[in-house]
């Protein structure tokens, strides 16, 4: 579905932030793009949906360079940005205008997603709380059912219980014919989101794999003392020490993201290694 090949970006002026990065991207996947501030998450995501051209490489959707924006291309992916604008008019104005730019666009479930977010529908957008317009734009994003959508920070700005009906709305939205893509620097706003994981560092993609995946290969927990030998990646806490293991009996284990992405933005590489040792890299 998204296929960056060989691409190179940098700013102006400024040292470039990638070079000869790749990424394939399927549907039927929830991914969750990680990095840490600065590491260049909402410049790779314009670069995948064209608003930013690549120096060198390619980005494509569905075999289509997103750069030409090209009216085909453009109504199968949506884009939300962090701070999405929204002008002065009322929903229904807006709908008339934005929606039929996508023809998959589902009015009842647009006012669906509204209610779940009690967000008010008659009012004018700028009037809005800055929560209230960011959650008037994922419904619409959602509502607009495009094959790919992307969400640069989708939670910041949220409150706690619209992030949890933030992950509801988002689960019951997605098909198996659609590719998400979710960017966040707030790691744990992902737990049981996402399926597979993202970690962009230092300009490269450092792991991009199914968490099932992960999980059948490495095992998160709780160890102490004696045990810690075997550990690819350990942080102290006051239970011990929480880390990840190697898991040759292929124990199941739920998936510990924060600790997941200190070990691959780590300087230890030994995660690393072990997963390219296994055929998860
Ligand atoms: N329009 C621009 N012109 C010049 N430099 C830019 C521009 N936009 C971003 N940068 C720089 O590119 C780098 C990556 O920025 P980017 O916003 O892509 O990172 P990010 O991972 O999304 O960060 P955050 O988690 O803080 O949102 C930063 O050093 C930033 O200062």
């Amino acid at each position: 579905m998204v296929r960056l090949t060989d691409l190179s970006f940098g700013y102006r002026n400024q040292p470039s932030l990638f070079s000869g990065l790749n990424l394939s991207l399927g549907v039927g996947h929830i991914y969750g793009l990680l990095g840490k501030n600065g590491s260049g998450k909402t410049t790779l995501l314009k670069n995948m949906v064209g608003l930013r051209s690549p120096q060198a490489g390619r980005a494509t959707v569905a075999g289509e360079d997103t750069a030409k924006r090209r009216p085909n291309v453009l109504s199968r992916m949506f884009f939300l940005p962090e701070e999405p604008y929204v002008p002065d008019q009322t929903a229904k104005v807006f709908l008339g205008m934005n929606s039929t730019f996508y023809p998959q666009f589902d009015r009842t479930l647009f006012g669906g997603y509204l209610e779940a977010f009690e967000v008010p529908e008659q009012r004018v957008l700028t009037k809005l709380s800055l929560g209230q317009q960011k959650k008037f734009m994922v419904a619409f994003a959602l509502a607009c059912r495009t094959k790919l959508l992307v969400m640069d920070e989708p939670t910041n700005g949220l409150d706690i219980p619209s992030k949890v009906q933030f992950r509801k709305v988002l689960a019951s939205a997605f098909d198996e014919d659609r590719c998400i893509v979710l960017s966040t620097h707030q790691v744990r706003d992902l737990d049981n989101l996402i399926d597979s994981v993202i970690i962009l560092h230092g300009g490269a993609i450092k792991l991009n794999a199914p968490l099932d995946q992960l999980t059948s290969q490495i095992r998160f927990g709780n160890v102490s003392g004696a045990d810690t030998a075997d550990i690819l990646y350990g942080e102290q806490a006051i239970d011990g020490t929480h880390a990840i293991l190697p898991n040759p009996e292929g124990a199941s284990s739920k998936p510990n993201l924060e600790l997941l992405f200190n070990a691959v933005v780590s300087d230890s590489g030994i995660l690393l290694d072990y997963l390219t040792t296994e055929g998860v890299r």
